[in-house]
């Protein structure tokens, strides 16, 4: 396993002379460590498999370089990056056992046979596929098949990065949920570097340690899956990450107070007084908006519909022309039409032009 250096990465499929608004992959710098569980989060077209295909070498970059463990290794072909990948499609050999298609990359790298029956069997009892190790692939279901890839993929310990392009998509959601939290428990296992495409919050942040999200071709934020929830470095993170999103509402901020639709909201920092020109928005999860019976204190909100999740309720309300979403506190008696809005300051977040603005304490 190896730590990864991207230093100024950037694709475009149109060459080096095309305008940088139009790269696939807008330049990037950034480590991930040794030993390390990521996961490539964004919507579909964000640039995630471009940049996890730089990674393996299946396309050179337009520019920049990728460093493991300090080596140079950008025009290394993918072989000899020293990487395995799983895809979103099974890769195994039908006329073999499942035994013996995990074995198939160790023996291909001449390891000794014995140390092959031990990793295999280590392999094989951390997927739950110790029963089917003697059975010919061919005859297994697509889910069983996917993960006799996923063991192909982390069957070698000595691999630089595991790569992982949406390797659950054919997977049943059931066993979706298990498979998981397994590949959680594999990488604490197995002690690989690990990288994992998706375009699914929940499979990103069940699995990774550290959440790089990507919009429009750039890393909008890296971060813990709790840095992404408390504090969303940008506005795309914020309404991307979480069910619902976060409020993104206009609003005019000043020192520390925020004003929307001629209400004054508290601001827990001081933000002294922003560019001219710049789009300010304020952003705030509704975890943190609780709505109230309205009073003349509150920021008046009309009420749309009550979205219950199970373990929580939201109501579904417009400021203006603005949609918001916020908590109903359990046993509050919802009124038809208006309510107040409660805001939590330490929970309101300032953004200029998209990006977090950190006020001053
Ligand atoms: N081989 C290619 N030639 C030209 N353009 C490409 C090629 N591959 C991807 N693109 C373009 O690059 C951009 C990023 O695509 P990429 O596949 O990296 O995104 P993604 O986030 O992985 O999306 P998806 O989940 O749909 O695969 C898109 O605009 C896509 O159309």
């Amino acid at each position: 396993m190896a730590r990864i250096d991207l230093v100024d990465l950037a694709h475009s499929y149109s060459g080096n002379d095309a305008a940088p608004e139009s790269f696939a992959l807008k330049p990037v710098t950034m480590t991930w460590r040794q030993g390390g569980a990521y996961a490539l989060l964004g919507p579909s077209g964000c640039g995630k498999t471009t940049l996890l295909n730089l990674i393996s070498g299946i396309v050179t970059p337009s520019r920049g370089k990728i460093l493991f463990d300090g080596t140079d290794i950008t025009l290394l072909s993918t072989q000899k990056r020293n990487i395995a990948q799983v895809f979103q499609f099974p890769v195994i050999y039908d006329t073999m056992t499942v035994g013996q298609n995990l074995a198939f990359p160790l023996r291909n790298r001449g390891v000794p046979k014995a140390e092959v029956e031990a990793r295999v069997r280590q392999i094989a009892d951390l997927l739950d596929l110790t029963f089917y190790l003697d059975r010919k692939a061919t005859r297994l279901t697509a889910d069983a098949k996917q993960k006799i890839s996923l063991g192909r993929g982390l069957v070698r310990s000595d691999v630089a990065a595991v790569l992982f392009d949406e390797p659950l998509t054919v997977i049943d959601p059931e066993l979706k949920w298990q498979l998981r939290s397994k590949l959680k428990a594999l990488h604490r296992e197995l002690d690989l570097t690990m990288i994992y495409v998706t375009h699914d919050q929940t499979e990103a942040l069940t699995f990774a340690d550290t959440v790089v999200v990507m919009h429009d071709g750039r890393v909008v934020q890296s971060g813990t899956p709790a840095e992404l929830f408390d504090k969303p470095a940008h506005t795309f993170v914020g309404y991307f990450i979480g069910s619902p999103g976060m409020n993104i509402v206009p609003a005019v901020v000043s020192g520390h107070e925020a004003r929307i639709d001629g209400h004054i909201i508290g601001l827990h920092r001081n933000y002294g007084v922003l560019p001219a020109g710049a789009k300010i928005e304020i952003g705030v999860r509704p975890e943190f908006v609780n709505i109230a019976a309205p009073a003349s204190g509150l920021l008046s909100a009309a009420i749309e519909r009550i979205d219950d999740l199970g373990r929580a309720r939201f109501a579904r309300v417009r400021i203006g022309d603005a949609k918001f979403a916020a908590r109903v506190p359990p046993g509050f008696s919802v009124p038809d039409n208006r309510v107040g809005l409660v805001f939590d300051p330490a929970h309101v977040h300032v953004y200029a032009d998209s990006r977090l603005v950190e006020g001053v304490a």
